[in-house]
């Protein structure tokens, strides 16, 4: 497949990257091996688009968005075939995935005819203030290999709904996806040069974009780790930055829980994605009084659960990304088996990259997947005491992205959530994503929010007129 600069497919003449399904290894498609000169020829292009489309209005703008809509909506089996071969994810997830993706688009392109000015009741009696809003310019989008649509659509749609032109590096491992979804968008009239897509050198085109005046914010989406690096490049020339980051989740099951739900929105955060998501939970509290019981309620759903190529529509749990995310589970695995911790079920490697889904008991702190994010199908099983020693032990991180808090007292979940310091808490809920809802993190996890009518202020600089009459 070839990337998307200025409306034109180009990158035949380049070096190729194999995009390899991991259930297989087999070589799905190759992508054009992009640098500087493609990053800067999409620049170029973004830029060139910016002033004709930001002058668009906001309801022209919508209906290109619509359309995009619709036809994502009719090709979504193809799509989420594309997704399930480059990153694995089961056929159910993905087409799950292109739906929730979707939804941010029609999300905004509504939202996007809503963005209102003010006006400001002056000191002077000769003078009137009046707030307006206005598109941001030219956006970076870098996003992760996890979610290979809805990172994207998550940061453009009220990136193009304000009127931003984008220029979008998609993972290395995932950016089919990406391109099929930019072909679409061609299809539905959005004119060239508002959405580019560069596939390649990730560090080599992200530093000409950071360096790149013209464009004025980046958008990224993957580990602490490189939003660290993305955000000392972005101060450089303060650009504006928004960051979507590492997670580590608790899930805490108080001894007042519905232990049947608990276990279920356990196995729906958990195991999601082969447990590849950002808000996976990726640590288990349950108050010492019912570990016992909402253990065994996990292992039974969790042997329910199927392994295998994510093409076969009964699989529920596919393979990880690559070898190195195998190691790691397996890794925390020994790690925790070593400190005494207990495998209840799974623990086994079937094949290169399959895992089948894992619950340990007997976890303590000290241990590295209490520490570590994870990312992949492992389910560790701590008891607390006390409340208090439980939130104590959940906000000991330096993550803040999810969290999950089950009980069935009112009280307790409203002040529990309160202490909580995580952007997003699921209350009795292991699946709390959505497109009307601000997703973001606390602390390292993350800087700006996505989603929700908060997402297009991220693509929005605030201007004041003064006028004297
Ligand atoms: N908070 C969220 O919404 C969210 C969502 C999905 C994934 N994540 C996080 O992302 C991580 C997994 O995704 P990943 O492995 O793709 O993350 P990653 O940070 O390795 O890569 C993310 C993107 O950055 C690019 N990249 C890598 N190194 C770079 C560099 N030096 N300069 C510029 N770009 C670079 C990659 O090619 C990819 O496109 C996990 O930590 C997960 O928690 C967070
Ligand atoms: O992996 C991170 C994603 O943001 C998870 S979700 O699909 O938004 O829940």
């Amino acid at each position: 497949m070839k990337h998307l600069i200025n409306g034109e497919w180009t990158g035949a003449d380049l070096e190729q990257i194999d995009v390899t399904n991991p259930a297989n290894g087999a070589i799905v498609d190759t992508v054009p091996k992009g640098g500087k000169s493609e990053a800067k020829q999409a620049v170029d292009a973004a830029y060139e688009a910016f002033r004709p489309w930001s002058k668009l209005t906001a309801a022209e703008r919508s209906e290109k968005l619509e359309k995009w809509h619709n036809l994502i909506d009719k090709h979504q089996e193809e799509l989420a075939t594309t997704m399930t071969k480059e990153q694995g994810k089961p056929m159910k997830e993905s087409r799950g995935e292109i739906g929730y993706a979707n939804s941010f688009i029609k999300w905004y392109a509504e939202e996007g005819k809503r963005v209102y000015g003010e006006t400001i009741p002056a000191s002077a009696e000769n003078k009137r203030i009046f707030v307006t809003k206005q598109a941001v310019g030219v956006v970076a989008v870098i996003t992760p290999w996890n979610f290979p649509a809805a990172m994207i659509t998550r940061k453009i749609a009220p990136a193009l709904a304000v009127g931003c032109t984008v220029v979008i590096k998609p993972a290395t491992q995932t950016p089919l996806t990406a391109i099929k979804l930019a072909e679409l968008a061609v299809e539905a009239g959005i004119p060239k040069g508002v959405i580019n897509v560069v596939t390649g050198k990730s560090s080599e085109i992200s530093a000409v974009w950071q360096d790149d005046p013209r464009v004025r914010k980046l958008t990224f989406t993957g580990s602490t780790e490189v939003g660290r690096t993305l955000m000392e490049g972005a101060s450089k020339n303060i650009k504006k930055i928004s960051l979507e980051l590492g997670g580590h989740a608790p899930l805490i099951v108080l001894e007042d829980a519905d232990l049947d739900n608990a276990a279920e929105q356990a196995v729906a955060s958990k195991f999601r994605n082969a447990g590849q998501t950002c808000v996976c939970a990726n640590r288990i509290y349950v108050a010492e009084s019912v570990e016992k019981e909402f253990t065994e309620k996990l292992k039974v759903l969790v042997e329910q659960l199927k392994v295998g190529d994510g093409l076969d529509d009964e699989t529920d749990i596919g393979p990880l990304i690559d070898s190195d995310a195998v190691d790691k589970v397996l890794s925390q695995i020994e790690d925790a088996k070593s400190q005494g911790a207990k495998v209840i079920t799974g623990g086994e490697k079937i094949g290169e990259l399959f895992l089948t889904p894992t619950v340990m008991t007997g976890i303590t702190e000290e241990m590295a997947c209490m520490n570590d994010e994870t990312f992949g199908p492992l389910a560790p099983i701590a008891t607390f005491k006390t409340e208090e020693e439980a939130i104590q032990r959940a906000n000991d991180t330096i993550y803040g992205l999810a969290a999950y808090l089950f009980t069935s007292d009112i009280g307790k979940a409203v002040r529990l959530s309160e202490d909580l310091e995580y952007g997003i808490v699921g209350l009795n809920d292991g699946g709390p994503s959505t497109a009307q809802a601000p997703f973001g993190g606390w602390k390292q996890s993350g800087i700006g929010r996505e989603g929700g009518h908060h997402g297009l202020e991220e693509y929005i600089e605030t201007k004041y007129i003064s006028l004297k009459i």
